[in-house]
Formats: structure tokens, C-alpha cells, sequence
């Protein structure tokens, strides 16, 4: 397989329930050869491999999550203590990323998220556009969101609320007609 650096990545960031998977499929449907992939998923199979546990019930909303969450981020922490992006190349590598042009990680949740991409050199070459995608409290209530103690809270949730390099902020509270024009200009420029 083709072990290639990516043309473009895409960082995508934003509030439970903004729409982030949203906007990762409309972009998606208008490029090709490209990944997308996902922090939280592979933080939850290494966790459930490393202590014996049933991935798919960790997948979902479940009690068993909820059971585990505080063992989970603990164990995650410890790790990235050493080794801040070790899940971030978790998920390059388990999505066979390095066979695509455009990558796109749809749940960018901590500054080194970002700067791994934007301050490296193994991405000089590379087009990284981090990409804000926002939606009002009310948008995100009617979306299903509801404030979470000890999850709305976390770093993992705010760990970008003050960045403000965002290459695009996206609103996401308006219209399929708003959100498409607001999608364009990424595309274009991927593509260009
Ligand atoms: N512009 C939109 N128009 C209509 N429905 C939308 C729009 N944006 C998001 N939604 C819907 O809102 C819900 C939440 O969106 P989505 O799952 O994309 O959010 P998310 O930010 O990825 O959430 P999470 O952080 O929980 O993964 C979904 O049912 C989605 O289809």
C-alpha cells in the first residue's frame, strides 16, 4: 500500500451536537480520495482490549460507558502524559490514512490536536485547515445536546473554546442552502 504524506487534512472541532459529522459527510460527498477518522474510537478499543472489556457496548450510550468513562479518561491521560498524540497516530494507522490525499479528523478536541498537523514538519508540505464548526446552544438542545457534568466540562469538550487560528469558522444554525455556501469555499480549495 501507498505510504504517501496527505495533500490536505482537515481538522474538524466543535461543540457536542454543532454538527461536526454533519458537515464531515456534506464535505465528504464533494471530495474524493480521502479518510475520515476519529480520536474517541480508538481511545475506546485500546481501553477495551487493554482491560477485557466489550467494545461496542463502550461505543455506546449505555451505562457501561458511563461506568467507565472516569477509568477510561484517567488511563488515557497517563498515556498521553508521555506521549500526547499517541491516539491521534492510533487512528492514522488504524484507518490505513497514509493510502489518501485528504484526511480529515472529525473530532479535533486539543490544541496538540492541532499543532501535531499545523506545527510539524512531517506536514510542511501539507494543506491543514482547522475548521470551527458552530451552532447555538438552542440549535444543539434541539439537536439532542444536553449540558453533561463531568463531560461538557472536560478538556476533551473544551480544549479548543479559546483557539482562535480557525482557517474557517462555520455557522451551523442556518439553512442547508447557508451551510452549503459556507462549505464551498473549503471545497474549492481543496480541489483547486
Ligand atoms: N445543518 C443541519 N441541518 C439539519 N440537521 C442537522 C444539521 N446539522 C446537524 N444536524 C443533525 O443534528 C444531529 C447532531 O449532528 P452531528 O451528529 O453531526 O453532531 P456532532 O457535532 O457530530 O455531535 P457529537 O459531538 O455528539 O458527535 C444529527 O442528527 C444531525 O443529522
Amino acid at each position: 500500500m501507498a505510504n504517501k504524506k496527505p495533500k490536505t487534512v482537515l481538522l474538524i472541532s466543535g461543540k457536542r451536537k454543532c454538527g461536526k459529522d454533519f458537515c464531515v459527510d456534506l464535505l465528504s460527498k464533494c471530495l474524493s480520495d480521502l479518510v475520515v477518522f476519529r480520536i474517541a474510537s480508538p481511545i475506546k478499543r485500546q481501553f477495551a482490549k487493554d482491560h477485557n472489556l466489550d467494545f461496542d457496548r463502550l461505543l455506546d450510550a449505555t451505562l457501561y460507558k458511563e461506568d467507565y468513562r472516569q477509568q477510561m479518561v484517567e488511563w488515557s491521560e497517563r498515556i498521553r502524559a508521555d506521549d500526547p498524540n499517541y491516539f491521534l497516530r492510533l487512528t492514522i494507522d488504524e484507518s490505513n490514512a497514509k493510502s489518501k490525499s485528504i484526511w480529515i479528523l472529525s473530532d479535533a478536541r486539543r490544541l496538540c490536536d492541532v499543532q501535531y498537523f499545523k506545527s510539524s514538519e512531517e506536514f510542511k508540505d501539507t494543506r491543514v485547515l482547522a475548521i470551527r464548526i458552530s451552532a447555538s446552544v438552542e440549535t444543539r438542545v434541539k439537536r439532542g445536546w444536553s449540558f453533561t457534568v463531568g463531560v461538557d466540562d472536560k478538556e476533551t469538550e473544551c480544549g479548543l473554546d479559546s483557539y482562535t487560528d480557525w482557517d474557517f469558522v462555520i455557522d451551523n444554525d442556518g439553512s442547508d442552502e447557508d451551510l452549503m455556501n459556507q462549505l464551498q469555499p473549503i471545497i474549492k480549495l481543496i480541489n483547486s
